[in-house]
């Protein structure tokens, strides 16, 4: 069944790490909060864990989306999906088993997402898509906020639509990385649903209405 509604999920990455309960509550008309959980092993940043997803978890209502860019996710993902994420994505560069990680999290009761980095093909993974939930597309190299977007990503975006669209799968297909109101319609065009944007929402002076201004953009009202 197609997914029908853009979501727009504000990336934390971007706020004020102090006030992360005041961010949300800044965005709370956003579809998901984007969670990077970054370890300085599979990317050169480090940023949260656990502790504090609970804690976000807690503060605000909107759905947490918990990115994973961390080594051994089997160890980590699960406890995520424990702390009451809606989704949690983990990086297909970071293991050799996606399919147990994908069931795992499903039993743990949140959705299962697998993430592709920049330099990674998406066909080795188009067998393996009903294990999974939501797919996010890297529109960047994972690690770092306010890079800007690579539209030569998009034929991954492209790919993964028409597997979804062929057999189909109830599955999110999110993008992730310089996601703003110039390059959101492109997104949008290439068959993407759901898009994350940090500096374009908390780096606006309004980031309420810059979620709203993206949905309207990626559905095609403006
Ligand atoms: O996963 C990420 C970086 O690895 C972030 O979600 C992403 O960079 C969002 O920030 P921006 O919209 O500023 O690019
Ligand atoms: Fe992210």
């Amino acid at each position: 069944m197609a997914i029908q509604q853009a979501f727009v999920a504000p990336s934390i990455l971007s706020a004020d790490f102090a006030h992360l309960a005041d961010e949300a509550a800044a965005v709370a008309g956003s579809d998901w909060l984007h969670v990077d959980v970054m370890d300085n092993h599979y990317v050169p940043n480090l940023t949260l864990g656990l502790p504090v997803v609970k804690s976000l978890k807690a503060a605000t209502g909107i759905p947490l989306d918990c990115h994973l860019m961390i080594e051994n996710p089997q160890r980590w993902a699960v406890g995520y999906a424990e702390a009451g994420a809606v989704n949690v994505s983990f990086h297909a560069e970071t293991t050799d088993d996606p399919i147990a990680i994908a069931k795992d999290l499903r039993a743990a009761g949140s959705m299962a997402g697998l993430a592709i980095d920049r330099d990674t093909a998406v066909e080795p993974y188009l067998s393996l898509l009903s294990y999974f939930d939501t797919v996010l597309i890297m529109t960047i190299k994972a690690g770092f906020g306010g890079q800007a977007f690579m539209p030569e990503l998009l034929a991954k975006v492209r790919t993964i639509r028409q597997a979804i669209d062929l057999d189909d799968l109830s599955i999110r297909l999110e993008v992730d990385g310089g996601i703003n109101a110039d390059t959101i319609q492109a997104a949008a065009e290439a068959g993407a649903d759901t898009f994350v944007a940090g500096s374009a929402v908390f780096g606006a002076a309004d980031p309420a209405e810059a979620v709203r201004r993206l949905r309207a953009l990626a559905i095609g009202q403006k």
